[in-house]
């Protein structure tokens, strides 16, 4: 047979039949039938003896052989698991046992298995990610209809950003197509990112975000090359639109039922319309989130009204990033609107270093969202957006920005905002309305409004939350309040705990009785030592000079290789781009 690879394996050589280890030496050729297969014998050759009973071997591993490996590493019988798993040893101890017939399952395999398997699963998806990028796009390319320049007539200019000018379009060689029906982003900058989370969206959460018909790069013309994105045309009217009426949110209970409801205008009323929207937004925050998009601008002007789904959709997907393969994900840039932006400014710690190559950023996807839960930036902008909508007066962008500099004065307590801006009566209706039904509706909005990313509610977390699932009229049931105890638990601050324990042990402990001692305690809290002026006290102080040098040396060298990596991938990932011929 022809060897294939080398495995390492360690068994166990069980008495009576084990040699005894002063009989082994390196090198030595031992006849062991393998444990997965038929009686022909693999030949093993000794490589290191442990004390006895474990014997390490290196033995040459056949195609079929490496098949079996692998098929015997998941049920628990394999190479590199004990012996009481595996039921191996040498050729005579084995030669006495019945054959083992058929799959055995083992509880080390079975977790194994299904620690990978939730592993692969896990927030952003390593395993679906792959399935998406190398079966449905190719797949979704197949049938696709794919569009030219020459295909639409422009109309309308809808909006001009700093990344594009949308106009609305139609087709024009399709008299069935009605007019204006679809919506052209002409885009610069970002324009390839633009398209390639558009293309992740619609077949990863079509609903989250505005229907993305297609996306290609055109350099037909003498301008410089652009990318053209279409999608169907949703609605004339935004968030912002809408909120700058004011007749909010009673606007917004027309578009959604199609009607005017026949109840007397209220606090009630609005907060149910204002519930439902919220519900909207989480709702595709979470699709996006799910599959490892984080969008990084939700504010009111790119949330679209779905006049066919009578739904809120996200739109512009030009600073999003993509921590599934990690594109357009650059720490150390901002791309953010100071309005909505939530104080850490950067998704991911600036510890963090640029995306690695594609296949390793997908393989550590999962650990770095959880290390940096990237999407609690977006739920922050969606907790402003819950405030604007309850609070009349910080509609406006002025009042929006004067509300930021309170709260960042307050320490970004909310509850300390709410001391200071009670008594002003242009507030107490919006108070009022948070404070409804015991005041879930704050609860809520304090729990997406935090300065840590981690104590803020997931979009999932926000939609389970007793704000959303009312089952009585007025007062919440008893399940519901169980609930919000559950998560007032798990929204708590655990560092602040921890200190209180420090603290605990400094005033308990010395180091005979088993507590940390002053002096522990001053490195554990990372305080520096009373500084006394020495000779030693200036060569530390050099010391810290070079350290200081080195680590800027390093910063610019990283920059540079991020810079390097940046092309490299742009280069990558921009192949999946059409061009128009
Ligand atoms: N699918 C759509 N259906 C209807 N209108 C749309 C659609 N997409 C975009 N628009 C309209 O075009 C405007 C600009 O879109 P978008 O925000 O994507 O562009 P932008 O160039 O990134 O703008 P900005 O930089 O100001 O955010 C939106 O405010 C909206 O009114």
């Amino acid at each position: 047979m022809a060897t294939i690879g080398i495995g390492v394996g360690v068994t166990k050589l069980q008495q009576p039949h084990r040699p005894k280890s002063k009989s082994l030496f390196l090198g030595q050729r031992l006849r062991i039938r393998p444990f997965w297969g038929e009686p022909q014998c693999s030949e093993r050759r000794l490589f290191g003896v442990s004390n006895p009973p474990r014997v390490v071997q290196v033995f040459a591993l056949g195609g079929g052989e490496w098949l079996d490996t692998v098929h015997n590493l998941f049920v628990g019988v394999g190479v590199g698991l004990p012996c009481s798993v595996m039921q191996c040893g040498d050729v005579i101890y084995r030669s006495t046992l019945p054959k083992s017939n058929g799959l055995t399952l083992t509880v080390p395999g079975v977790i194994l298995a299904l620690g990978t398997l939730s592993y692969l699963w896990a927030t952003p998806g390593v395993a679906p990610g792959f399935f998406d990028m190398f079966v449905l796009a190719f797949v979704e390319r197949l049938f696709r209809p794919t569009y030219k320049k020459d295909d639409f007539v422009l109309g309308k200019k809808l909006g001009e950003g700093s990344f594009g000018v949308v106009y609305r379009v139609s087709l024009a060689n399709k008299p069935s197509s009605k007019e204006g029906d679809l919506v052209l982003k002409k885009a610069t900058e970002y324009g390839a990112v633009e398209i390639w989370m558009n293309e992740r969206v619609r077949r990863a959460c079509a609903s989250s975000c505005a229907d993305f018909v297609y996306g290609f790069l055109e350099s037909s013309s003498k301008k410089a090359a652009e990318y053209w994105l279409i999608w169907r045309f949703e609605g004339d009217a935004t968030l912002a639109d809408l909120m700058q009426s004011r007749d909010f949110p009673y606007n917004v209970e027309t578009l959604i039922l199609g009607e005017v409801q026949d109840l007397p205008k209220g606090l009630e009323r609005e907060n149910r319309i204002i519930q439902t929207i919220m519900r909207q937004i989480l709702f595709a925050l979470d699709g996006l989130h799910s599959t490892g998009i984080v969008h990084r601008d939700i504010k009111p002007q790119n949330v679209i009204f779905s006049e066919e789904s009578r739904t809120f959709k996200i739109i512009d997907l030009g600073a999003a990033t993509d921590l599934r393969v990690g594109i357009n994900y650059i720490p150390k840039e901002f791309l953010l609107d100071p309005r909505y932006a939530a104080p850490e400014q950067y998704i991911m710690s600036t510890q963090t270093p640029s995306a690695p190559s594609v296949p390793v950023a997908t393989a550590l996807s999962p650990v770095l969202w959880q290390l940096n839960l990237p999407d609690r930036f977006d739920i922050y902008s969606a907790g402003l957006i819950f405030l604007q909508m309850a609070f009349p007066s910080l509609r406006s962008d002025n009042s929006l920005i004067q509300f930021n500099r309170q709260l960042k004065r307050c320490d970004y307590d909310l509850v300390a905002w709410r001391k200071t801006a009670e008594p002003r009566s242009e507030l107490r209706k919006g108070f009022e309305l948070l404070d409804l039904d015991g005041g879930i509706g704050w609860e809520l909005l304090k729990s997406m409004v935090r300065y840590k990313a981690r104590q803020r509610l997931s979009a999932k977390a926000a939609l389970a939350h007793p704000y959303f699932v009312r089952e009585g009229l007025l007062a919440l049931s008893f399940m519901q309040t169980l609930r919000l105890q559950l998560l007032r638990a798990t929204q708590q601050d655990y560092s602040e705990a921890a200190r209180w324990v420090i603290q605990l042990m400094a005033k308990s402990g010395t180091q005979k009785d088993g507590g940390f001692t002053e002096a522990q305690l001053q490195e554990l809290r990372e305080i520096e030592p009373k500084k006394k002026a020495s000779a030693p006290r200036n060569a530390l102080a050099s010391a810290l000079k070079l350290q200081r040098k080195i680590i800027r040396t390093i910063r610019t060298l990283n920059e540079s290789m991020d810079e390097l990596t940046r092309r490299r991938k742009s280069f990558w990932w921009s192949r999946w781009i059409p061009r128009e011929e």
